[in-house]
Order: C-alpha cells, then structure tokens, then sequence
C-alpha cells in the first residue's frame, strides 16, 4: 500500500525465490506517480513488471484515464523491465501512435475473462489479435468453472508462436497454473508470503513444492482426482518422493466436477496415472478399462495407472492394504510382548467400528474382514451400511444411534467420512469418545 512497502515485499520476493516481481501501482495509496516509480525502479532486487489496473479490470484504481496512461508512460520511460497494458488499451494506443514501446521494457498485454473460458478457435483469435498490439508477451487470464476448459488454455500455450502466460484462476483452475511451464508458458505468478493472492498459489509451493523450474514439456503428470482437493497432502508427499527417484513428473491437485468429461479430455499419455479421493472412489470404476480383482471386490478405486503399452486405464486400490497396516503396526507398537511381534494380526477378533460406507469405508471394511475383525457399521444411509456389512458378514446400526453405542474394551473406532477434513480438522463422527475415558 506504501512505496516502503513495495521496496520491502520486492526484496521478500526476491528472498522466497521470485525471478520477477509484479508491482501493481493501483494498490498504493496517494500514488505519486514519477516519484514513486523512481524509487521502486531504483531500489528493484529483481526485474519488474509494472501493473496499473483500473477498477473495470479487476484492479483498484478509478481515477482519470489519462492519468494512469501516464504513468504507464513513465514506467516505460524510467526503464521497468515490464509494462502491463490491458488489451483494450494497447489497441488504442497502438491505433493513435503506432507503437507502446519505449527503451528495452518489454510490453505485456493482458486480457482477463469472466465466466467460461472461450473455445480454442476464439483463444487463438484473441492470441492474434493481442499479438497484432506489437505486444512482447501476451497473457490471457480466465476463471474456469470446470477442470475441462484448462485444456483449451494449454493447447493456446503450445501452439502459440509467440511468448504468451495463459492461465485460470481458482481451485479448479490451479493445474492451469502448475502446468503452464509444461506448455511452455512465459512466467508462472505466484503469492508471496503474508499476501495471498485470490485465486494464485504461493511462491513458495511453487518453488517447494511443485518445484516449477523444473517442468518441461517432457514432465509426466500425475494428479488427484476429488472434490474437494485443496485438503490433500497428497502433492507434499509425492513431488519430493518423485523427485527423489529422478524421474521428470509431477503430482497435482485435480479439482473434478464431472469424471466422464475429465476422462475424455484429461486422455493423452502425459496425464500417466491418478489418485481417486472423496467423493469418486465407486464412481471412478466405470471409466476404467480394468480394475484389479481386489479392487473390484472392495467396489472401489483409489489409484489409476494408465498402461504405457496400450493408454488403458487400470484401477486398483491401495486404501485397503495401507490403512489395516498402519492400524496394525500402530496395535502392534502397543501390544509387542517381550519385543516380539506376535503372527497374529492384532485385529483377529476385534470390534472394528467403521463410521462411513463410502470408497474408503468399504476398503477399511474388507480389509479388517480379511484380517478377522467383528465390523459393525455405520452410515448417514443406512441402506449403504447394510449393503456393506452384508458384504463383509458384518452388522449395521442406524447412524442416530451412533452416540449411544457402548463399545467392548479395545475396540476400534475407524472414520471414513469427511467429518474431520480440512477445515474442520477437529470434527470427528462421535461427539465426544467414551473410549478414551
Ligand atoms: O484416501 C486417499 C487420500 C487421497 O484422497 C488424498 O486426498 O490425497 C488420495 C487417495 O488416493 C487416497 O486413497
């Protein structure tokens, strides 16, 4: 908000490991506009890029027209290494002087679109026309309301002749952003730290994370199909395993609203395999072309591999093996006598409460069958319940029923339901636990 503190943010950029720094003129409150440029141009750690937005572009400025143009003028002349004109501007500036250039800065020209991204005949249409500006780079920024449109954007990005940064903002629109080094975008923005920006990772899960630097057009993707997806700690986990067995991949967060579209369009052999999380673990099965006999027991699928030799889509399910493990090494931990491990999994015999009968209750619940536990279930959908207790020669409660229910001693208590994601981490499905009293 002040030019202090623009100087200071650059230099914490700078620090989290920006290449560039965006500076947005129409966030500084009573900007001077010559002098204040000359102190931000002089005191850059990095190369700039100078934006100056007015309200009916999504920024914040409302004044005089001539006087924004102005100091965009001034940006130029001063030597910012980047200058951001909106299309609508560049294309009259371009009509009345016949250039926007000044110096070496390299111009921007922008285009921000609301509601669903265009199709790719009007994407390359736009790209020609912004291109006909005399623009250096162009970008062109959407809001997609659904992961499918992305692929318009980065078929605009590989087949564009010129530097363009195309890319959606939001949730769903955040592999856009991931994977645009990938379709050989020009520069990916990101937040710095105490500055979120709507709808923009941050700096440093690009850097830390997602590592973008190294993406390239030869980077495979990975990804975890669900709705919601911001929760999982799925790409903290898989990025740096990746990256640690030396292979060019990447793991990202696939927010799905519809899987057959996401499955036709998302069908290239880049795309080489999936997580399925909430609420897609059952559904998923009918698109893939195989699913492992233990998978197709459990009913439900949490990992895709897409098969190189012939791009068919095979489903297994790893919940069920993963999840009884850890509770039996957990078990085991406490039970282990004389620092042996007895042979016999801790769960034989056992009251295995499962609260949820969705895709990861029905893993749990055949995966504590195979281990001779007693399964009593519960479900908001009783029907579910009952279904899945009959499939694994359990018993079914109603779920009202749930706060009354007296456990034996050792009993185990497994949620399966979203009660308890992220943000409410500290819900779970009881409300409070005699168990631990
Ligand atoms: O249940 C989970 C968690 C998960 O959905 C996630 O959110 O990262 C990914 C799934 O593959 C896994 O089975």
């Amino acid at each position: 908000e002040s030019v202090d503190q623009v100087v200071e943010e650059m230099h914490k950029a700078k620090a989290q490991g920006a290449d560039v720094v965006e500076v947005r003129l129409d966030c500084i409150k009573q900007f001077q506009a010559h002098q204040d440029l000359e102190i931000i141009l002089k005191s850059k750690p990095l190369p700039v890029i100078i934006v100056y937005r007015p309200k009916c572009e999504g920024g914040l400025y409302e004044g005089d027209e001539t006087a924004r143009l102005e100091a965009l003028r001034s940006a130029l002349k001063l030597g910012a290494d980047y200058v951001d004109f909106e299309l609508k501007v560049a294309a009259e500036l371009m009509s009345k002087q016949n250039k926007l250039h000044c110096g070496g800065t390299k111009v921007i020209v922008s285009c921000f679109l609301d509601g669903v991204t265009p199709s790719k005949e009007e994407l390359s249409n736009l790209a020609t026309h912004m291109k006909a500006t005399g623009a250096d780079i162009i970008k062109i920024v959407t809001s997609a309301s659904n992961i499918t449109e992305l692929a318009r954007l980065f078929h605009l990005l590989s087949y564009s002749q010129m530097p363009v940064v195309a890319y959606a903002v939001g949730e769903r629109g955040l592999i856009s952003q991931l994977l645009s080094p990938k379709f050989g975008s020009t520069l990916v923005y990101g937040s710095i730290e105490g500055m979120a920006v709507p709808g923009l990772p941050t700096l440093e899960s690009l850097r830390k994370v997602y590592k973008v630097e190294h993406i390239n057009s030869d980077t495979t993707v990975f990804g975890l199909i669900s709705k919601p997806v911001g929760h999982s700690k799925g790409p903290i986990l898989h990025n740096p395993t990746i990256r640690h067995m030396n292979f060019n991949g990447l793991y990202v967060p696939m927010f799905v609203d519809n899987l057959k579209e996401f499955f036709e369009v998302y069908s290239t052999p880049d795309f080489a395999g999936f997580s399925v999380g909430f609420p897609y673990k059952e559904a998923v099965i009918q698109f893939c072309d195989e699913v492992h006999p233990l998978a197709q027991t459990i009913g439900a699928v949490n990992t895709i591999v897409r098969r190189p030799s012939d791009g068919k889509l095979i489903g297994y399910n790893t919940d069920c093996e993963a999840s009884v493990t850890a509770m039996e090494d957990a078990l085991q931990e406490c039970q282990c006598i004389n620092g042996e491990k007895s042979l016999v999994s801790p769960l034989a015999g056992k009251e295995f409460v499962l609260v949820g009968a969705g895709g990861a209750g029905r893993a749990l619940a055949f995966g504590a069958k195979t281990r001779g536990a007693r399964i009593i279930i519960f479900d908001i959908d009783f029907e579910r319940a009952k279904m899945l207790a009959h499939a694994v020669s359990g018993e079914a409660r109603p779920f009202g029923d749930l706060p009354y229910f007296q456990p034996e001693k050792g009993s185990i208590l497994a949620n399966a339901t979203p009660i308890g994601m992220h943000p409410n981490k500290d819900r779970i499905p009881v409300s409070e636990v005699p168990y631990l009293k």
